[in-house]
């Protein structure tokens, strides 16, 4: 797997490190990255916003604070109505902020040096651009930064761009204690920061916009570190084709175990997915009560009825299976649980464990040790804390999930916006497609179907997350292109998955030669 395909998150220093490899071997000046870095911030942002918008840009006196001066220059030459407000001494700024804050006094631009008697007043429609600082922050705003701060986030603007990062939060760690902004976007410079992914930061993050400023790839390939943000090409560079003389049975033999009274959609859900990410064979486990319902909705599938009506309670010979994914929508009684157990006991090969198959593992720690190596557990958040236990804060979270990977061998995919996918080697991905619509009932059962699918196609249980992660979201974008988010359901998905899985499998039109970071 070839992770140079991802963008790499990097930390403060490693950032700084890439910056000053870039200034010395491309070789660039520092005034020239930055004039490089604000292009890209102010093409991306006069493609979004009217003229007619005007525009506030708050600038500190580091190198954050010198894109904004040159970001104020390039607005105003596009023609809007853009205000300076300095947030520090200009003269005891940055050798590139003070050759830009000289460059914009020939400009006729209003400029205020920010003092606590003239903290703007602003109406809704203001654009407010965040430049006080960026990855160089190093402990928490306070003083009358922060009360500038606290002012900006309690007026009415709607929209509050970031430069790089919101100032106050860290790129690996917030701090706390200080003020932090709160942006609507955020323009982060080539690297993506981890702070930008966990949902605590969702306020101060706002929608993540990446641009490449010429950073130097192949350093940025030599630093070391265990976080990576998925691109198409990352899934691309490792998907598998079906060969010319392939069959059913070499597409894998899938067991689902899935559904209860009252629960049965999640069954319908997960097998559907299955088939359609691309399963040989399906079996479908489910109680009585399920056999009529699954035979007629989904007619590919074999279904094998327990003999409990309602729930699952026995599990037949399961030794001729691929895979098995088990949960959606099982419940937690004690008789399903026993079956969970015999599947536990049985079966050594990568299996998917989802839902209510995660909340009887919560229930009986030890079974935990009886996961086959390799096997997905795709838990959002409520799951994963009845699993681990409650963690201080997302960061803690993020440790949790690495832990629990490299302890059982298995691979987590924990669930919501960003969701990060992790291995036993304690290496991280966050998916990059999806979109809050897909926050709706059934879409877990879904991507549980498809990762299903995959393991049963020969990917290991890593590469079956990310790529079934990554056309779950996809399908969903899909979705969107046409439709509002708000109406997205579960079926949905099922309907735009084979849009999804032909963009990802059957990009390529004409053979070229493999070209890295296509995204
Ligand atoms: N040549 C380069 O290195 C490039 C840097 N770029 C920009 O430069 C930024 C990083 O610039 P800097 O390293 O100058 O850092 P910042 O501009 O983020 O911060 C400036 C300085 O403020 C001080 N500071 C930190 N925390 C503080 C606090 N809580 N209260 C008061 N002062 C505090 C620190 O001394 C810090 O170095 C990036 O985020 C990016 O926007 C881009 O222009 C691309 C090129
Ligand atoms: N805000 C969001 N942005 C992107 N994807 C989301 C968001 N919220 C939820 N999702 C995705 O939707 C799915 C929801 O799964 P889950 O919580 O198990 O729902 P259910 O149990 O109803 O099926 C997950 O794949 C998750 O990553
Ligand atoms: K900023």
């Amino acid at each position: 797997m070839d992770f140079n395909f991802c963008l790499k998150v990097l930390d403060a220093e490693q950032i700084r490190q890439a910056d000053q490899f870039t200034i010395k071997n491309e070789p660039i000046h520092s005034i020239d990255l930055m004039e490089r870095a604000s292009e890209e911030f102010a093409r991306w942002f006069t493609a979004l916003f009217d003229k007619n918008m005007p525009v506030v840009i708050f600038c500190g006196t580091g190198n954050n604070g010198g894109d904004g001066l040159v970001i104020c220059r390039l607005l105003n030459d596009a023609g809007y109505t853009v205000s300076l407000f300095c947030v520090g001494d200009p003269d005891s700024g940055s050798r590139d902020f003070k050759i830009n804050y000289d460059i914009i006094q020939n400009y006729d631009i209003p400029q205020t040096v920010i003092d606590k008697s003239n903290f703007p007043t602003l109406g809704k429609d203001t654009v407010i651009i965040d430049a006080i600082f960026g990855s160089g922050i190093s402990r928490p705003i306070t003083g009358l930064i922060a009360d500038l701060i606290n002012h900006l986030n309690a007026e009415p603007c709607e929209y509050r761009v970031a430069v790089d990062i919101a100032s106050g939060l860290g790129c690996n760690h917030r701090f706390e204690g200080g003020a932090i902004m709160n942006a609507s976007h955020t323009v982060s410079f080539q690297v993506p920061k981890l702070s930008l992914f966990l949902p605590q930061n969702e306020n101060q993050s706002g929608e993540l916009i990446i641009k490449s400023i010429g950073l130097v790839e192949e350093y940025i390939q030599s630093l070391s570190s265990n976080y990576y943000f998925s691109t198409p090409a990352f899934v691309r560079s490792f998907v598998k084709h079906r060969s010319k003389f392939s069959h059913k049975g070499r597409a894998g033999k899938n067991l689902l175990v899935a559904g209860s009274h009252g629960k049965l959609g999640a069954a319908i859900l997960a097998g559907k997915a299955c088939l359609r990410s691309g399963a040989g064979l399906l079996t479908i486990h489910t109680p009585g009560c399920g056999q009529n319902v699954l035979q007629n909705s989904v007619p590919e599938a074999m279904i094998v009825v327990d003999e409990h009506d309602k729930l699952i309670s026995n599990m037949e010979s399961i030794s001729a299976f691929d895979v098995i994914g088990i949960g959606p929508g099982i419940g937690t009684d004690k008789l399903t649980a026993s079956a969970v157990n015999q599947i536990l006991d049985q079966f050594d090969k990568p299996m998917v464990i989802d839902a209510d198959a995660l909340n009887i593992l919560s229930e009986n720690n030890n079974w935990v040790e009886k996961i086959p190596q390799g096997s997905v557990l795709t838990p959002h958040p409520g799951e994963f804390k009845r699993l681990v236990g409650d963690w201080s804060d997302d960061y803690d979270r993020l440790n949790r999930q690495i832990e629990f990977c490299t302890k059982h061998k298995v691979v987590v995919l924990l669930k919501g916006a960003n969701t990060s996918i992790s291995n036993p080697e304690g290496i991280v991905v966050f998916n990059s497609t999806g979109n809050p619509g897909m926050a709706t009932a059934g879409s877990g059962d879904v991507l549980t179907g498809i990762i299903t699918a995959l393991l049963g196609q020969g990917y290991s249980g890593f590469e079956a997350a990310l790529l079934g992660a990554h056309l779950h979201g996809l399908a969903g974008d899909l979705f969107v292109r046409k439709n509002a988010e708000e109406s997205l359901i579960a079926s949905d998905l099922l309907e735009y998955l084979p849009r999804a899985m032909r963009k990802v499998v059957h990009q390529h039109k004409v053979i070229k030669p493999e070209k890295r970071r296509r995204h």
